[in-house]
């Protein structure tokens, strides 16, 4: 079967900078994949690139099939793959459903994208705060917004940028949960989150990263177990210290 993403040997340079150093992977529909590595590793790089918010210095992106590289976000969004943004950059002069509505005008008239609006917004219970102010939300509220918006241009890759900063223990579990729903439908995710417990709850598979170059890629629990994955969060000589402790 062919992977639904597939990235091959891409990389991003600023200046002498390697941001994103010959990173592949694939991601399948249905499938959730958590990328993790400590700041500065080159995460949203790699999102903005897949996206085409940041041109690829080398390497390709194939979205089922199809090359998407050197292509302009909007064109990477109707071709089925979109990413929601840090700190919910929702507009904030404009309600919950003017917000998910602009966003869904990507693939239709004024008319069908408040319809779709609608569709979406019922589909995360978010009809009761349809009209509300972006600025009255809870930090909940505001990431099942964000989550809309991006749905509303009906990806099937959506790459998700921190949504659940800032969220309760419980309130992460209230969005895992529709996150679970939208896999089950055959959506497929990609999800740069600092909470290592909604990682290792949410993911199917683990993409680690660290000074740009992808030095784990399995599951959850290979992936927490690699040597150079603990060496990476804990420093130098951590890897030999967790061998001679296991
Ligand atoms: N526009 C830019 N110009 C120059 N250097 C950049 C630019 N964007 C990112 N970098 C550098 O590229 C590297 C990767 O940064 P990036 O923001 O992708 O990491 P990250 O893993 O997302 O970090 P964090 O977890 O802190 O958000 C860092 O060294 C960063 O300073």
């Amino acid at each position: 079967m062919q992977p639904l993403l597939q990235a091959d040997a891409i990389c991003v340079t600023f200046g002498g900078l390697k941001a994103v150093d010959g990173v592949s992977f694939s991601l399948n529909a249905g499938e959730i994949v958590g990328l993790i590595g400590p700041n500065g590793a080159g995460k949203t790089t790699l999102f903005n690139a897949l996206v085409g918010l940041q041109p690829l210095t080398s390497g390709t992106v194939w979205l089922d099939g199809e090359r998407v590289c050197g292509l302009k976000p909007h064109k990477v969004a109707r071709l089925g793959m979109t990413k929601t943004f840090q700190n919910a950059a929702l507009f904030p002069d404009m309600s919950v459903k003017e917000n998910v509505t602009t966003a869904a005008l990507l693939r239709h008239d004024l008319k069908g994208a408040r319809a779709k609006a609608d569709t979406v917004l019922r589909k995360l219970d978010l009809t009761p705060i349809a009209d509300a102010d972006v600025a009255d939300l809870t930090f909940p509220q505001k990431a099942l917004v964000e989550m809309a918006r991006a749905l509303a241009t009906e990806p099937r890759v959506l790459l998700l940028d921190e949504v659940m900063a800032a969220l309760t223990p419980a309130e992460m579990d209230e969005v895992m949960a529709v996150i679970r729903a939208l896999k089950a439908e055959g959506l497929a995710f990609l999800v740069v989150e600092h909470h290592m417990r909604a990682i290792m709850a949410l993911c199917d598979r683990l993409l680690a990263v660290n000074f740009g170059r992808l030095i784990a890629d399995g599951t959850p629990a290979q992936v927490a177990a690699h040597p150079q994955v603990i060496e990476a969060y804990l420093g130098h000589g951590a890897a030999g210290k967790e061998a001679a402790h296991a």
